[in-house]
């Protein structure tokens, strides 16, 4: 692989070598179809794995381990913090996101943050995050990610085995666009009923509502929102094993909401930004809002007219 993009922060250009590297293996695993069946493990949320899962976090974490810069990795498929050596950084990882949406077709992908100063649990938070973002594996292997304030998208080209990784520029895009999974509307706090409905609203067939996009893969539904603009939501439930929503805080909000805070956008839990979020313990989950600030900003003002 030839990967010419240099960070701006010194000693991370080794890590995002091993990131990219790995990337390339599980995409190559994933055109394989070998991988795209159940495992017979299930990860440390209790999810079933499919072997896929198991080989990208085997990817990453392969790769990773050479870089002296590396102090912990934490992966949504592991337990716990795994040492590396004394360096500086330490890498958080989803390596397969939408292992599920991969079995039937739609693209999936990777989510990583890299975090300074992380000692204990409670230190992946957006307070020490410096880098993140995500891979996609589709029709091409992408990458998006903000490197402290500054955005890239990268594509690899699979004769040369480059990747050409330009800048973002513009800032977020602008569309009424609305990635949810409407399954549990019942269930959802009536604040959330309440404010979804009037994003449909079509005022007796006058306006145009928000449009829905929702891929259930969200390195997808992120990748359309970093293009297009709009609003990603996965929100709690009053239905079991959704009190929290679906997403993990450490491996896929603060990520995400990192990269669409450098694009201009914003995030929240409904409260508070994601990237200002306590962090509690490295698996668990947040209701989280992710979008253009006006969009975040109406789902925050809804919940809190709720409560007065
Ligand atoms: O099945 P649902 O409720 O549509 O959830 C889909 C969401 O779950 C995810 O697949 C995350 O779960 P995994 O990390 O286990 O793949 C997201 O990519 C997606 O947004
Ligand atoms: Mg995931």
């Amino acid at each position: 692989m030839t990967l010419s993009f240099k960070s701006k922060t010194a000693n991370l250009d080794g890590i995002y070598a091993a990131l990219f590297s790995a990337s390339e293996v599980i995409y190559a695993e994933l055109k394989k179809g070998a991988g795209l069946k159940f495992a017979t493990s299930s990860n440390e949320s209790g999810d079933d794995q499919i072997e896929l899962d198991v080989i990208a976090d085997e990817a990453f974490f392969h790769a990773l381990k050479k870089d002296e810069n590396v102090r912990y990795v934490v992966s949504e498929e592991r337990p716990g913090l795994n040492k590396i050596s004394d360096g500086a950084y330490s890498v958080a990882l989803d390596p397969l996101d939408g292992s599920k949406s991969a079995l039937v077709g739609i693209p999936s992908g990777a989510i990583f943050g890299i975090f300074e100063n992380a000692e204990v649990a409670k230190d992946f938070s957006g307070k020490n995050i410096i880098s993140g973002g995500f891979f996609v594996f589709g029709m091409n292997l992408e990458a998006y990610f903000a490197d402290g304030a500054d955005v890239y998208k990268g594509i690899f080209n699979q004769d040369t085995a480059e990747w050409l990784v330009m800048p973002i520029e513009g800032g977020l895009p602008s569309a009424d666009v609305l990635a949810i999974n409407g399954a549990n509307q019942t269930v959802w706090d009536s604040w959330l009923q309440a404010h979804y409905a009037s994003l449909l609203d079509t005022h007796g067939g006058t306006v145009k509502p928000h449009n829905m996009r929702w891929y259930a893969s969200m390195v997808s539904d992120i990748k359309r929102l970093v293009l297009q603009g709009g609003i990603f939501a996965y929100p709690s439930a009053n239905r079991k094993g959704y009190e929290q929503g679906h997403l993990r805080l450490v491996y896929e909000a603060i990520p995400m909401s990192f990269i669409i805070k450098a694009m201009g956008g914003a995030s929240t839990n409904g409260d508070r930004s994601i990237l200002e979020a306590t962090v509690t313990t490295l698996h668990e989950k947040t209701p989280v809002f992710i979008g253009e600030v006006d969009k975040i900003a109406a789902v925050e003002a809804a919940k809190k007219a709720s409560t007065h």
